[in-house]
C-alpha cells in the first residue's frame, strides 16, 4: 500500500513518522523547507509528553507535484494535513496522485472544509481523520506531541489494514465509524484553540485560571446548545461526557485541578495550534472553529455572543493588534 501524507507540517510528519515506524510505505508531500530540515537532521525525530523519542527517514519527499510523473495515480490512500484554508489548492493534485480505489483522509481541525473538498473530488471516497493531540514542530527536524490521544480515522478498509499493521508494531490508532459525531466533539475542545491563542500561555497555565475556563466553558456550552438543537451528536473524547466538560471547567480552582489531573494527560508547555499561526503571523482557522458554532448558531436560532467575541478578537490578533482580554467577556474575568 502506498501512502501519502500531502502537506506535512507538524501533524502530518508526525502521523508519517508513526506510520514509517510501522514499517508502511509513507512519502510527503511537503515544502522545500521541511524536506531540507529532515535530510539536514537525518530523518523525523517524534518525541511525547512521555518520553518516547523515535526517528525514521520517510520513502520519498516530494516537494513539487508537478514535476514529479512517477506519482501519478500512485497513491493508495492519502492523508491530507494542510490547514483548513489551504485545502482549495489542494484538489488537482490530489485527484492526479491517487486512483478510483485511493482513500483520502482529510485532518483539517473544525467543520467547513471537509465537506467542499468532498464536493470538488466526487470522483474520489474522501473521508474525515482528527488528530486529538497537539504536536509543536521544533527546530532540527524535531516534532513533539504534547497532548495525550491517538489518530482517529474513518472505517475503511484501507485504515483497517494500517491499523493492524500498527499494532503489530506496538502503536495504535482509533477507527470511528460515526465521524461526524467525532468531528463534533473535537470542535468542542477546539474551541480551546482561539481563547489559548488570545491569553498567549501554555494549555496548562491557562486552564489554572478560572476567568479563562469560564471563558471556555461558555463557548463550549454554546456549541453544545447549537448540536442539541440541530441534532447533531457530539461523541465523547475526554474521560467525561461532553455534557460535564464546562461543568468541570467551572469549578473553583482546587476542584478543578484535583479533577484535570485524571481528565487530560498534558505537557505543561502545550499550546495549540492557532496560538502557532498568531505568533507565526499567519492567518488562522478561526472562521472553521468558533466561526463554525457563531454560523450554525445564527442557522439554528441559538445565541453564540461569546464565540462572535472571540472570533473579533482573532481577527485583530491575525491584524497584529493588541488585545485586552477584558473586553471577552468583562463580567466574568475578576475572579
Ligand atoms: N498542530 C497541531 O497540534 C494540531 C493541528 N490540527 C489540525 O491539523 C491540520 C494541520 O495542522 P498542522 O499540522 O498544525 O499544520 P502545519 O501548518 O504545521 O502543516 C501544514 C503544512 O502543509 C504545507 N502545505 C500547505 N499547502 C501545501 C501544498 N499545496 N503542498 C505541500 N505542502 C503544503 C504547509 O506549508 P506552508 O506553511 O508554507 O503553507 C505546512 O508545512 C489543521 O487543520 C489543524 O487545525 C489538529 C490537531 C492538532
Ligand atoms: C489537540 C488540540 C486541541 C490542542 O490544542 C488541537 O487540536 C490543536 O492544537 O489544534
Amino acid at each position: 500500500m502506498n501512502i501519502a501524507v500531502y502537506g506535512a507540517g507538524s501533524t502530518g510528519c508526525y502521523l508519517a513518522a508513526e506510520l514509517l515506524l510501522a514499517e508502511l510505505d509513507v512519502s510527503l508531500i511537503c515544502r522545500e523547507r521541511i524536506k531540507h530540515s529532515i535530510i539536514n537532521n537525518k530523518g523525523i525525530h517524534i518525541s511525547d509528553y512521555l518520553g518516547m523519542s523515535q526517528s525514521v527517514m520517510p520513502t520519498e519527499m516530494i516537494t513539487d507535484v508537478e514535476h514529479a510523473p512517477h506519482i501519478a495515480a500512485h497513491f493508495d490512500v492519502v492523508f491530507v494535513t494542510v490547514k483548513c484554508h489551504q485545502l482549495t489548492q489542494s484538489y488537482p493534485q490530489l485527484l492526479t496522485i491517487t486512483h478510483a480505489n485511493s482513500s483520502i483522509v482529510f485532518m483539517q481541525n473544525g467543520l467547513g472544509s471537509f465537506d467542499l473538498a468532498a464536493q470538488h473530488l466526487p470522483q474520489r471516497k474522501c473521508y474525515q481523520g482528527i488528530t486529538p493531540f497537539n504536536v509543536l514542530q521544533l527546530a532540527n527536524g524535531c516534532f513533539h506531541k504534547g497532548t495525550e490521544g491517538q489518530f482517529i480515522w474513518p472505517l475503511c478498509h484501507h485504515t483497517q489494514h494500517i491499523s493492524h499493521t500498527m499494532s503489530q508494531h506496538g502503536l495504535s490508532c482509533q477507527l470511528h465509524d460515526d465521524m461526524a459525531a467525532v468531528i463534533n466533539g473535537k470542535l468542542l475542545l477546539n474551541l480551546n484553540n482561539a481563547l489559548n491563542a488570545i491569553c498567549d500561555l501554555p494549555i496548562q497555565a491557562q486552564l489554572k485560571q478560572r476567568p479563562f475556563r469560564r471563558l471556555l466553558a461558555q463557548a463550549m456550552q454554546e456549541w453544545l446548545n447549537v448540536c442539541q438543537q440541530a441534532n447533531r451528536p457530539v461523541a465523547q473524547l475526554t474521560k467525561v461526557p461532553p455534557k460535564w466538560v464546562p461543568v468541570i471547567l467551572n469549578l473553583p480552582n482546587g476542584l478543578f485541578s484535583m479533577l484535570a489531573k485524571s481528565m487530560l494527560d498534558i505537557d505543561p508547555k502545550a499550546r495549540s495550534s492557532m496560538w502557532e499561526d498568531i505568533q507565526a503571523k499567519r492567518l488562522t482557522e478561526i472562521d472553521f472553529l468558533n466561526g463554525a458554532v457563531v454560523k450554525l448558531g445564527q442557522q439554528y436560532h441559538v445565541a453564540t455572543p461569546i464565540n462572535q467575541r472571540i472570533c473579533a478578537a482573532i481577527k485583530r490578533l491575525e491584524q497584529g493588534e493588541t488585545l485586552d482580554i477584558s473586553q471577552l467577556n468583562p463580567n466574568r474575568l475578576t475572579d
